[in-house]
C-alpha cells in the first residue's frame, strides 16, 4: 500500500464555484449551555477554504462539544454558524449531508456490513431514493479504500476490523461523500504513529476544508495550517502553530513544562515535554503547596 500516491478529490460544489467565498466556515458568538452549565462561551473563528484547522485543548475543554455544534448534533444556545455564507440551520438534512462529512470520536457499530458497504454509505446523500450504485461509484469506493490502505479488507465484515482499521474505513466513507467540509473528532485516536501521519496527510491532500480535534500537539503543529486552542469552553488562542504553541501557553493551558523548538524538517514548533510531575506533585503536597 502506498499512501504517498494520493490523488486529490475535487470537493462537491453544487453551488457556482465562481461564487464560492474564501471563507468555508464562519462561527460567530457561539455559546452552548446545558443543564445550567456553560460548556462553550462566545466562540468566534473562521476557516479559510481548503485549509486544515486543528482544534486543540485539554480534556473537557469543549472540543467535541464545538464539533457537535458544527455538525448539528447539538444546537448552540447562541450564535451563528455559516458554511460558504449559508446558515447551516437553514440547510435541509440532505443538503447538509452533501456538504459536510463527519468522522466521530467513537466508532459506531455497523453490524452486517462489509467494509465496502460501509464506505458506500458515503454516496447516500448524493443519491435519489431509487438510485443504485454505478460502476463509477464502485471505482470511487475502491479508490477511497486504496487511499486508506484497506483494499484487502473490502469484503471483510466492518465489525471484524481493528479499531484503527475501522477509523480508516470511516475516513474512506467521508472521502466517498466528497464534502465541502470534513469534521474529524480525534481522527488519530486509534491509529499507530504511521497511520496518524499518513491519514492526516491524506486528509490534507483532499484539498477540502477540514476541522479536526487533535490531542497530539506535535501532529497538530506539523499538519494543520492553523490551530484553535480551546480552554474551559473559550477560545484561548487562534493562529498559526507558531503563534499558538508557545511554551508559556502550553504551560498555562495544559499544566506541563515544555520546550518548543523548530522541527528539524518543517521548522514548525516541535514540543519536547519534561517529566517528573508525580514527584513534583508529591513534593508540593508534602510542603502544603498546590491544590
Ligand atoms: N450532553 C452533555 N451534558 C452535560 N455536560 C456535557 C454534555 N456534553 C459535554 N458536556 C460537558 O462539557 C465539557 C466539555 O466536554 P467535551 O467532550 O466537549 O470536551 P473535549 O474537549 O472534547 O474533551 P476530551 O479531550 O476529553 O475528549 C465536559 O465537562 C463535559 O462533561
Amino acid at each position: 500500500m502506498k499512501l504517498s500516491a494520493i490523488q486529490t478529490n475535487s470537493p462537491v460544489n453544487d453551488t457556482n464555484p465562481s461564487l464560492s467565498p474564501s471563507i468555508a466556515l464562519n462561527v460567530s458568538q457561539l455559546s452552548w449551555c446545558i443543564d445550567g452549565k456553560t460548556i462553550l462561551s462566545n466562540i468566534n473563528f473562521t476557516l479559510p477554504t481548503g485549509q486544515m484547522l486543528g482544534l486543540i485543548g485539554p480534556n473537557g475543554a469543549g472540543k467535541s462539544s464545538l464539533l457537535r455544534c458544527l455538525y448539528r448534533f447539538v444546537r448552540p444556545t447562541q450564535g451563528k454558524i455559516t458554511l460558504f455564507d449559508q446558515d447551516i440551520e437553514r440547510l435541509s438534512p440532505k443538503a447538509f449531508a452533501c456538504r459536510v462529512a463527519v468522522v466521530q470520536q467513537d466508532t459506531p457499530h455497523y453490524f452486517d456490513l462489509t467494509t465496502e458497504q460501509l464506505v458506500s454509505m458515503g454516496l447516500t446523500p448524493h443519491k435519489g431514493m431509487f438510485d443504485t450504485n454505478s460502476s463509477c461509484d464502485g471505482e470511487r469506493i475502491a479508490k477511497a479504500l486504496e487511499k486508506v490502505g484497506l483494499s484487502h479488507k473490502m469484503h471483510q465484515q466492518y465489525e471484524h476490523l481493528s479499531g484503527g482499521e475501522k477509523q480508516r474505513a470511516l475516513i474512506a466513507r467521508a472521502i466517498v461523500q466528497q464534502p465541502q467540509l470534513l469534521i474529524l473528532d480525534e481522527p488519530t485516536n486509534h491509529l499507530d504513529v504511521r497511520y496518524q501521519i499518513q491519514i492526516l496527510e491524506l486528509v490534507r491532500s483532499l484539498g477540502i476544508s477540514v476541522i479536526a480535534s487533535i490531542h497530539d500537539l506535535n501532529l497538530a503543529s506539523a499538519l494543520c495550517d492553523s490551530l484553535l486552542l480551546i480552554h474551559n469552553g473559550e477560545v484561548s488562542a487562534m493562529g498559526t502553530p507558531t503563534e499558538v504553541l508557545t511554551e508559556a501557553r502550553i504551560g498555562d493551558v495544559f499544566g506541563v513544562c515544555a520546550k518548543v523548538s523548530p522541527h528539524p524538517q518543517h521548522k514548525k514548533p516541535l514540543i519536547s515535554y519534561f517529566y517528573g510531575y508525580h514527584d513534583l506533585t508529591h513534593h508540593m503536597a508534602e510542603r502544603g503547596e498546590g491544590g
